[in-house]
């Protein structure tokens, strides 16, 4: 048992250095990580910025750790690589690219749920149209065709 509630979950601060060539993004991934916000408008930066964002890690997976990997996972190791597939825009897998950076570098391992608490589920209706009456409207109401949630 440990002595204080700190010394359990210890405060850790990474700083991240996002580099890349000009209007490739970096901005907009740093605020829609740490504001949750996309600006279509672009505006550059000069010289360099600094964003600030706190998450939660699970400090004591020992106990949980397994080991999944397909060929991508396991190209990206062997060679050092970190792989992500983001969008600033829709802020697909952003939170969980910035999660996974910090989970890495404090040698935390994420298990599968953490991992998809972190992906957004957008979920829809299928419309099976050839059993609808077929009726030519000019705008048909979009609420008709297919529903996000
Ligand atoms: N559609 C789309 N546009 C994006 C995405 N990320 C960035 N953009 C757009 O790309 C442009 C450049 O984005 P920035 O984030 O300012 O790029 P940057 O790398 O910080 O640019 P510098 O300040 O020149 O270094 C902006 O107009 C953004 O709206 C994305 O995921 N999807």
């Amino acid at each position: 048992m440990s002595d204080s509630e700190e010394e359990e979950s210890p405060d850790r601060q990474l700083k991240l250095v996002v580099l890349g060539d000009g209007t490739t993004g970096k901005t907009s991934l740093a605020t829609r990580f740490a504001q949750e916000t996309f600006g279509k408008q672009y505006k550059q930066t000069i010289g360099l910025d600094f964003f600030l964002k706190r998450i939660l890690l699970p400090v004591d997976l020992e106990h949980m750790r397994t080991v999944k990997a397909d060929k991508h996972q396991r190209f990206c190791q062997e060679n050092n690589f970190s792989s992500h597939f983001v969008s600033a825009k829709t802020g697909d897998s952003v939170f969980l690219c910035f999660q996974r950076i910090a989970a890495d570098i404090l040698g935390i391992k994420l298990n599968k749920a953490e991992l998809e608490q972190s992906q957004r589920v957008v979920k829809a209706d299928i419309v099976n149209y050839s059993q609808e009456p077929v009726t030519r409207s000019v705008n048909p109401p979009r609420s008709s065709m297919c529903a996000v949630q």
